[in-house]
């Protein structure tokens, strides 16, 4: 690789993104940046009532996001300096079209690329695949209590959605190696041996 690589844990909700960026941050000592979770204001409503707050929970995740990305590019990409993050921020149009709808889904996207479109982008991304089952016990093991009612309908979706990015991602953005984890069968936190072969992987294309 060129450059200093960007690199990108992504996945369904539970699939052990920031598990294994941490692990992987870890290993290749590199400096990992995490996903905002516990401060923020309106996850817990969003999963009482989606349609009422969704635009607000989308917004916030995306302003936050921008932020964080913003300072990813000053501190690291900017100075060629590897980085892995728990989260692509494409993941804000794959959440944003799945719980917007009407105008406020296509303002969303608009505010999204305004945004998001002249930022650098991971030039590798770990994509976690995990089917229902697998997600809803890795929530449940989490045991976050906004989480506790998420609707395995909704899960269903996103895993699907999620499948259809990675395969658009593939044609948008041809230069991005995505490496596809059986998130079912591959356990990086119980078997070590799993977590050396992802490991090596990402070492190879790293260089
Ligand atoms: N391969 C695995 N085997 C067993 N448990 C796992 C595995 N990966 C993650 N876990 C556990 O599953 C839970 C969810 O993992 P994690 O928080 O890393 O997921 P995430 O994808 O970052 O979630 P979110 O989408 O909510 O940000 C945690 O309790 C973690 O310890
Ligand atoms: N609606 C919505 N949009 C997002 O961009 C988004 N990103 C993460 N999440 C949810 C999943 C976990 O419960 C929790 C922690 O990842 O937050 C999101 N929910």
């Amino acid at each position: 690789m060129k450059h200093a690589p960007f690199i990108a844990v992504e996945g369904p909700i539970g699939a052990g993104k920031t598990t294994l960026a941490t692990m992987l941050a870890g290993e290749l000592q590199l400096p990992v940046i995490k996903e905002i979770v516990e401060e923020n204001p309106f996850l817990d409503k969003f999963y009482q009532n989606m349609d009422d707050w969704s635009f607000q929970l989308e917004m916030f995740f995306l302003c936050n996001r921008y932020k964080q990305l913003e300072d990813t590019v000053n501190q690291y990409i900017n100075k060629g300096k590897p980085v892995i993050a728990d989260y692509h921020i494409y993941k804000n149009l794959i959440f944003g079209e799945r719980t917007l709808k009407g105008t406020k889904r296509e303002k969303y996207r608009e505010i999204y690329h305004v945004l998001t479109d002249d930022l650098p982008k991971p030039d590798i991304i770990l994509y976690i695949r995990a089917d229902l089952d697998t997600l809803l016990a890795r929530i449940a093991k989490r045991g976050r209590q906004f989480e506790e009612d998420i609707a395995p309908a909704y899960l269903q979706q996103l895993i699907e959605d999620y499948d259809a990015a990675m395969a658009s991602l593939a044609l948008t953005e041809p230069s991005t190696v995505i490496v596809t984890i059986d998130g079912n069968h591959v356990d990086f936190v119980e078997n070590k041996e799993d977590f050396t072969r992802v490991a090596s992987q990402l070492k190879e294309l790293m260089k």
